[in-house]
């Protein structure tokens, strides 16, 4: 069962269940389970607790040492990050990775390479300015010409591209003034609007926490929430000490 096999509204469980792993011989990620709910789930934790390495597990650029990550019925544990794709999980890592030199066209045709058949290209693309239209004008503009948020457009765009249902974010406001991350995080919500699937890890916790539907809070590479944001909001010492609320 693959992702591209599903309806849009309703994409597989990515499931990391039981994970470890780590760098050379220092272990970072002690047994963790984590999994995509309906809507948006945030990873929240200090610096250095293992959010960006528990994410790069689930998208094949770090092995993992134990536990399995799965895909509805596909596993992926241990996958090349090109298979995940495939499958239909996209990452956009932190600060959005757009290819500044290319023009936006040319950065959506990166993350529409796979796609041999025209048609199925031109509708992703449509759905992307659908999504985007303020990209409608900038088709022909290199990608650093434009302002943070359009290239958060042309970030989440290139992802929409590979057709992905499942969307991986790295801190998609890092690097946005303080008065674009509202608007930052509209843009996320637009993917899910389109019935996709968002893991998001996130600094600004305050603002997330507004359009999280689920919280995971990791700490010193072990869990230590996982729930939604009501219940979050009865934990005061983990609200107070790890996310500074
Ligand atoms: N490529 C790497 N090689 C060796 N150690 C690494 C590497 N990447 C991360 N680490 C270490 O793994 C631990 C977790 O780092 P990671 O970046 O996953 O945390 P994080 O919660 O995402 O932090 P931040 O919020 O600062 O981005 C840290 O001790 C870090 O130094």
């Amino acid at each position: 069962m693959s992702g591209q096999q599903q309806t849009r509204s309703d994409p597989p469980v990515l499931r990391a269940e039981g994970i470890v792993t780590g760098y050379g011989d220092h272990e970072v990620i002690h047994d963790v389970t984590i999994q995509s709910h309906e809507g948006i789930t945030c990873l929240f934790g200090p610096n250095g607790s293992g959010k960006s390495t528990l994410l790069k597990t689930l998208n094949g650029i770090v092995p993992i040492w134990d536990g399995t990550i799965t895909y509805g019925d596909v596993d992926l544990s241990n996958a090349k990050p090109d298979e995940i794709v495939k499958e239909g999980i996209a990452t956009v890592p932190q600060g959005g990775g757009v290819f500044g030199t290319l023009t936006v066209e040319e950065n959506l045709r990166v993350g529409g390479f796979t796609v041999s058949d025209q048609d199925a290209y031109a509708r992703r693309r449509e759905e992307v300015l659908d999504a985007f239209p303020a990209l409608e004008d900038k088709l022909g503009d290199r990608a650093d010409s434009l302002s943070g948020g359009q290239q958060m457009m042309v970030s989440l765009g290139r992802a929409m591209m590979t057709g992905a249902d499942t969307f991986l974010l790295d801190e998609p406001s890092a690097g946005l003034s303080p008065a674009l991350v509202e608007d930052a995080f509209e843009l996320v919500e637009r993917l899910v609007d389109r019935g996709a699937r968002v893991i998001l890890i996130e600094q600004n916790v305050k603002a997330a926490l507004r359009l999280a539907d689920h919280v995971n809070i990791l700490v010193a590479g072990e869990l230590a929430f996982d729930g939604s944001p009501d219940e979050l909001s009865d934990e005061s010492e983990l609200m107070e000490v790890y996310l500074g609320l």
